[in-house]
């Protein structure tokens, strides 16, 4: 548990703190003293350095240890203190990680002249990423959990390895893993700084700083959202804006909305969920969405959109930002280190380390390969890769290294590099073409060409068929976007907030058209499908895209309605956006959907959603891949329309290879 953390400057100015239990200021001050001001050399301390907070020894007075790093350009000190008797695996990149943030947000008001920052709103960046690293632990902790209780079957003689990894410690996750584990007791406001009680007493405060609050001044996206009340959002946001509500009512029982076997709603069970517009027949295009009230027509844009200085449209939160400014900072870095490597680089060292004990000259046999082979595996896991896709994966590397004659350790390393990367791309590889733009150029003439997304829920479904919509409006198609989720409350309006963003982008670039066909709530999804295929053809459209309700995929009633889906709306495509956060559960969705659709007919391709927030975990798409042999087409990395990438084995073989 942190009890606490302060920015300060090397002259004892408090810039920004957050205080979690109550600890005594002499902590701080007695780190300042002795390791800043009386520079008592402390072994590996680097102060002048900027080196991470891994690599500068933990200061420990009164029960409590102090991990810190610096910004000498800045005179900027980062401390986090905690009781010294806990363990805390992820307090070093906590660190590390607001010392780039903080940099980016407020270096470049820091490094002005006579510059005083009187408050800054560093709050919401700092719970995102203490939000962050307490889910990449609990990740971490239930992966090494299921390792550990599968080891404890396996013979004794098989020990487990974390390799370079700490092994999961107690910290956040030991007291409950929840967001709510920590009680702020500074207020909800940021700290106000430079002030006598903020400052450090033993220090002159030679270096104020004044200004109008940096970046986080002008208010988070979350505060924004809450002073603007929106009726409807593109994204996530719409959960928020039910929680609010959530809040602020009184609690009533809810009955039950009842399925039945077509995932039709009964129509007496509950309320109707319909705020879109009356369903008058064929339909389509958000007009008629408009008109009634509640609905779209007041719609604050900056609830659902940033515009970049171009004007384009994006979609943007907090955890993007800070994704972004921590991926450009480990980009630099990886940029000097790369410079110097190949493809995998250094990173597969990691694995080719357990290789040292086998002299040059030497066949390997399967028992040289037992134990490296087990690390390999533990190093997919670590990657998100499921267990059975890493060993698939390792029994292919093995079989390539079995009777090779050794000649030196880097030898034996080339030697896995690709032999996993032959692997990992005869896995990965489609073995027929996925060529979208050629596929819908050679059918347009006679009829649209369409495209079904399904998936389970909140997954990215409407986010990436909008990505695939906006590639296909920027090749000049005509693309017909159907809202077949009639099922989740504000489905529909979130569909015709991406399709708007998406006629405003086409009007500016004058490129392809777009238009929305609805039918509101609680309709049969194979029907409407059905109607708009029709309705696209009669129209002209070059493309019909479809966006489907998200499904538990261990839901029988649901999954079921998926076969008379197929029938109904026969589409060329079959796309499936699995989450790269998934983890093990992706083996068991990407069959049950692949089975879903009966009469010979599944999946034609995946889309992998949320790429850029899970760093090199990419194991997910190896696991879907294996699971089916269904080909990967597209990974998301990003909310912008524009964050659509086709699967370059190169970049997933980097990335799952690297030692991170
Ligand atoms: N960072 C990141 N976020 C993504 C990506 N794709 C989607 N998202 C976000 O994921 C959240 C859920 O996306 P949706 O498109 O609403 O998911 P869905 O599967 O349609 O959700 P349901 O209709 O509720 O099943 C939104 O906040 C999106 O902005 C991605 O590639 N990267």
């Amino acid at each position: 548990m942190l009890d606490s953390f302060e920015i300060l400057t090397t002259s004892g100015v408090v810039l920004w703190s957050k205080t979690y239990a109550p600890t005594s200021p002499s902590i701080i001050n007695s780190l300042i003293t002795s390791v800043f001001i009386e520079e008592r050399t402390l072994p590996g301390a680097g102060v002048a350095d900027d080196i991470s907070a891994a690599n500068n020894p933990p200061y420990k007075y009164d029960q409590h240890t102090c991990k810190w790093t610096t910004v000498k350009e800045l005179g900027l000190i980062f401390v986090a203190v905690y009781r010294s008797l806990l363990h805390l695996s992820w307090i070093d990149k906590l660190v590390d990680n607001i010392k780039i943030i903080f940099v980016e947000l407020y270096g470049d008001q820091l490094r002005k002249p006579h510059t005083t920052i009187v408050k800054c709103a560093f709050d919401d960046y700092f719970d995102q990423q203490i939000r962050q690293l307490e889910k990449t632990a609990l990740n971490r902790d239930t992966k090494v959990a299921e390792s550990t209780a599968l080891r404890a079957e396996a013979p004794a003689s098989v020990t487990q390895d974390f390799g370079n990894e700490p092994p999961p410690l107690p910290g956040i996750l030991s007291r409950g893993a929840s967001k709510n584990n920590y009680k702020d007791l500074t207020s909800n406001e940021s700290t106000p700084i430079a002030t006598p009680d903020t400052s450090r007493p033993s220090t002159p405060a030679s270096h104020l700083l004044t200004g109008k609050g940096g970046p986080g001044g002008k208010g988070s996206r979350r505060a924004r959202k809450a002073a603007n009340t929106p009726t409807a959002y593109a994204s996530s946001g719409d959960e928020l804006q039910s929680k609010r509500d959530k809040a602020s009512k009184p609690a009533v029982a809810k009955k039950g909305r009842k399925w039945d076997a077509d995932g039709l709603a009964d129509e007496d069970s509950d309320t109707p969920l319909d705020y879109s517009a009356p369903a008058n027949g064929a339909t389509s295009g958000e007009d008629e969405i408009k008109e009634r009230p509640g609905a779209m027509k007041e719609i604050d844009q900056s609830s659902w959109g940033w515009k970049n200085e171009k004007g384009e449209f994006f979609l943007k939160d907090l955890d993007d930002q800070v994704d972004s400014i921590l991926a450009s900072a480990t980009a630099k870095k990886t940029d000097t280190v790369t410079s110097s490597t190949g493809i995998v680089g250094s990173s597969i060292s990691a694995i080719g380390g357990y290789f040292r004990s086998i002299v040059g000259g030497k066949t390997l046999t399967k028992e040289d390969l037992e134990k490296p082979m087990k690390a390999m595996e533990d190093h997919l896991l670590r990657k998100n890769v499921a267990r059975e896709a890493a060993i698939r994966l390792c029994e292919g590397v093995e079989r390539e290294l079995i009777g090779v004659k050794t000649e030196n350790f880097e030898s034996i390393q080339t030697r896995i590099e690709s032999a996993m990367e032959s692997s990992l791309q005869k896995m990965l590889t489609p073995t027929s073409s996925h060529d979208l733009v050629l596929e819908i150029n050679a059918i347009k003439k006679q009829r649209p060409y369409v495209i079904s997304i399904v998936g389970v829920n909140g997954v990215g479904k409407s986010t990436n068929l909008s990505k695939i919509c906006f590639f296909l409006l920027q090749r000049n198609f005509k693309v017909l976007v159907v809202a077949c989720d009639t099922f989740r409350s504000g489905a529909v309006e979130q569909l015709a907030v991406h399709v708007r963003n998406l006629k405003e982008l086409t009007a500016r670039e004058g490129t392809g058209k777009v238009e929305l066909y609805q039918k509101g709530y609680g309709k049969d999804a194979a029907n409407v499908a059905k109607d708009a295929v029709t309705f696209g053809a009669q129209e002209g459209y070059d493309v019909v895209l479809i966006d489907t309700a998200g499904r538990r995929h261990n839901d029988q009633r649901l999954m079921s309605s998926l076969e008379k889906f197929a029938n109904f709306a026969k589409p060329d495509k079959i796309l499936m956006v699995g989450e790269a956060l998934v983890g093990t559960d992706s083996v068991a969705q990407a069959r049950n959907f692949n089975a879903a659709f009966g009469n010979g007919r599944s999946l034609d391709g995946f889309i992998i959603s949320k790429c850029d927030t899970v760093g090199d975990m990419v194991g997910t798409l190896v696991s879907m891949v294996h699971a089916t042999n269904v080909p990967v087409l597209f990974v998301g990395t990003g909310q912008h329309y524009n964050d659509l990438r086709g699967l370059s084995v190169q970049w997933a073989l980097k990335k799952l290879m690297s030692s991170n």
